[in-house]
């Protein structure tokens, strides 16, 4: 496991990801920082989309629409500065970067709820559900258009999509992660230990930041939000990406280091770190190297 500290997280972060630590200009306002909308929550899994949401917000973004297959949720979400609607009426809106799948059940009216989406989205991260719905072909995504595709696939996911199998993608993540960008002509994270990053321009960067306590129900729908907050802010795409990846792991290594984990690290407590971070991050970018 990797222990957090802040003077070797401060570094490599200036290195690879001198975006994300950036101060923010005083006269800014909520439009800024980009609109996020996530699309997902079908019943029982309501949980999923709203975390995604709350990662986003916390992740900086100016604006977080949720929409919800399951509507209202059994339980309401704890974040009233979320924008929370049911699913159909959100999907109808617009936004800078749609986060679509978290928690969707794989119907063929989750297919019709996210279809033209994906069809007129500039931005689009595409994960759980959705990428069960792309590996059924039940979800088409236009050949060109797009600014940014991303899918987040944990190894079961990538399996479904390559039609093969789980111990074939772990025994290559590497090869698995390339092909599922060349095919779809995205950015793809292959989630798991030591989570790989490809695009179809050949970009390659195995993440060595995390813990095991990233292994709990919901981490990925948080992953999932913070990569839509990062591009939503207009952060160079390949920065966004790595930096969600880096910064999601070391936010758990930092929750460890509290002894909040890795044993019983919940996914809602790392949007939180995620938040201290980053603001950690840009206060100390100007400290000499
Ligand atoms: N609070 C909530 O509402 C939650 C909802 N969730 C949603 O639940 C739905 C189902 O997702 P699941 O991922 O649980 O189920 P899946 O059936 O999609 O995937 C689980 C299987 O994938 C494989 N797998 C996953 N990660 C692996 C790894 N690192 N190494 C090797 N194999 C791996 C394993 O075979 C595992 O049994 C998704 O829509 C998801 O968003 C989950 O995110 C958990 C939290
Ligand atoms: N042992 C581990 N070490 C580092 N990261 C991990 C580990 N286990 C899981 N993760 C990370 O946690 C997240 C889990 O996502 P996912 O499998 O989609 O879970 P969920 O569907 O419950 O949200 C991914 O970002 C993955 O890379």
């Amino acid at each position: 496991m990797t222990p957090f500290d802040t003077e070797t997280s401060r570094r490599y972060a200036l290195q690879h990801f001198p975006d994300i630590c950036q101060p923010r200009p005083e006269n800014s306002h909520k439009g800024t920082f980009g609109t996020v909308a996530v699309i997902g929550g079908s019943k029982g899994m309501t949980g999923a989309a709203l975390l995604a949401a709350e990662a986003a917000l916390y992740g900086g973004c100016g604006k977080v629409m949720v929409g919800l297959e399951h509507y209202p949720p059994p339980v309401h979400h704890a974040r009233l500065e979320l924008m929370a609607d049911d699913a159909v009426s959100v999907s109808a809106g617009s936004a800078d970067v749609w986060v679509l799948g978290c928690g969707l059940a794989e119907t063929d009216r989750a297919a019709a709820l996210l279809a033209p989406v994906c069809r007129r989205a500039d931005a689009l991260v595409l994960d759980a559900g959705a990428l069960n719905l792309l590996a059924k072909q039940a979800l088409p995504l236009p050949d060109v258009g797009q600014t940014v595709r991303v899918l987040t696939p944990h190894p079961g996911e990538a399996a479904r999509l390559l039609k093969s199998s789980v111990d074939a993608v772990e025994q290559n993540r590497v090869w698995a992660a390339r092909e599922l960008s060349s095919r779809h002509q995205a950015w793809v994270v292959l989630k798991g230990h030591e989570s790989v990053i490809a695009s179809a321009q050949g970009f390659l960067r195995i993440n060595r930041s995390g813990n095991a306590g990233l292994a709990t129900a919901g981490s990925g729908d948080v992953l999932a939000g913070l990569i839509g907050s990062l591009l939503a802010q207009g952060i160079a795409v390949e920065q966004a990406i790595a930096a969600s990846v880096w910064l999601h792991g070391v936010a758990a290594e930092w929750l460890a280091a509290r002894q909040t984990g890795p044993i019983g690290l919940l996914a809602g407590e790392l949007p939180v770190a995620i938040r201290w971070l980053r603001n950690r991050l840009v206060s100390t970018a100007g400290n000499a190297a």
